[in-house]
């Protein structure tokens, strides 16, 4: 098949909050040297942090989807733009991965990627990540997860590490799933298992296509959305009761500030993820920190010419007041930037820092590898040659 006429297929990464959906799209990134991969990276928050994780990691671009879950806040008309323009012979590209927001509803992806009328989209599946260690609670919480599952066409068992065996075969027995599951510490998974799609007419039959259209246009919802319940009529969507707050400061924050913060965040601030600049208690180093449910890590790593000193956090829960959230954190900033920092100031954070040994996988994330020629998005016009120049931070 010659590149114009070939269909791509458009793979839709899928899972709760913090489950490890950029983890393994990082990985996948990473590992395909042979495949041209696309990335849209679709967050739930105003600052795209993922888009940046994704991004920033490979000193490339990603197509980001912006604020709001895809399967209704973002317009399907916008990811039809996208995907025309990723899937244009120009940019080619052997396969698009679509990773969702944590909350965002599956099948309504699903739904817009078989009805995209653009001919070479090819719909590549739906893969479901799944956090073995939080898993049992997410779900108390959110039984839907069991309907998310059922669609998908493969299901990641991730964070195998922070659970013990018995526990992770009383899992596999629970996720009473019909699709294959595979289990991963780090997402690292063997990418041959997303990207060689069977033809769409057997994903259809796996996927209970009549199921995904029980009681709506395929892609009709955007248009018909009642952001508090989901779409009009029909069942109410993951993130409906959910509530992202977004924090940014050019003044550093003060660590200890901000571990007392993070002690008694509340109950329903389900996850938190960003960056953060602890100013002159540690100049040299940017800290990721990710926490989800009452699991919190930082990640240092150096600063680099090419970023902005700031902080930036994304904080996503039920529940939550976010004007007091937001209070909170603007508390948390140092009163005086200049003061040389208390003695052992870092220290409450630190313990949250993984030992090396402990954070295998999360390092393999954090190497930045040359920049691959394969990793292509949009956002820039390929030059003649195909090529892409250097792309502008999606948070800019
Ligand atoms: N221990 C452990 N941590 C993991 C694993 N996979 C991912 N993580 C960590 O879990 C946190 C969340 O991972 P992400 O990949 O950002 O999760 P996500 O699903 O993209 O998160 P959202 O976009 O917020 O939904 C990060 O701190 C990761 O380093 C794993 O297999 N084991």
């Amino acid at each position: 098949m010659n590149s114009a006429s070939k269909q791509i297929p458009v793979l839709v990464l899928a899972g709760f909050l913090g489950s490890g959906k950029t983890t393994l799209l990082n990985h996948l990134l990473r590992a395909c040297r042979g495949t041209r991969i696309g990335a849209i990276v679709n967050d739930f928050g105003s600052i795209e942090i993922d888009a940046m994780t994704v991004a920033g990691r490979l000193g490339d671009s990603t197509v980001s989807l912006g604020n709001g879950c895809l399967c209704c806040a973002v317009d399907s008309s916008e990811l039809d733009l996208y995907l025309d323009r990723l899937t244009r012979p120009a940019a080619r590209l052997d396969v698009i991965v679509i990773e969702a927001s944590g909350l965002a509803e599956p099948q309504e992806l699903v739904k817009m990627l078989l009805a995209s009328e653009n001919p070479r989209v090819m719909y590549g599946g739906l893969v479901e990540v799944v956090d073995a260690a939080e898993y049992d609670a997410t779900r108390a919480r959110h039984p839907e997860i069991e309907r998310h599952l059922a669609i998908a066409d493969l299901v990641v068992l991730n964070k195998t590490d922070r659970v013990e065996e018995a526990e992770l075969a009383r899992l596999r027995a629970s996720l009473g799933t019909g699709a294959a599951v595979v289990e991963s510490s780090y997402g690292q998974v063997d990418p041959e298992l997303f990207f060689d799609p069977k033809p769409i007419t057997e994903r259809i039959g796996q996927l209970a296509f009549d199921d995904l259209l029980d009681d709506q246009e395929p892609g009709g919802c955007a248009e018909d959305h009642d952001h508090h319940t989901g779409c009009r009529g029909h069942r109410p969507h993951l993130h409906a009761g959910y509530e992202s707050v977004a924090f940014t400061s050019d003044v550093p924050l003060d660590p200890r500030r901000l571990m007392a913060f993070l002690d008694t965040r509340p109950e329903g601030l389900y996850r938190i993820k960003g960056f953060v600049d602890f100013g002159a208690a540690d100049p040299r180093n940017r800290y990721g920190v990710h926490a989800v449910g009452r699991f919190l890590r930082f990640h240092p790593e150096p600063w680099t010419g090419e970023r902005e000193r700031r902080t930036e956090l994304v904080l996503i829960g039920a529940g939550i007041d976010a004007p007091a959230l937001e209070r909170r954190l603007a508390a948390c900033v140092t009163e005086d930037p200049h003061e040389t920092p208390a003695e052992h100031a870092m220290w409450g954070v630190l313990r949250y820092v993984p030992e090396p040994e402990q954070d295998e996988g999360a390092a393999e994330q954090n190497d930045r590898p040359e920049q691959d020629e394969q990793l292509s998005r949009d956002v820039q016009e390929p030059d003649e040659a195909g090529e892409f120049g250097e792309l502008t931070d999606p948070v800019g």
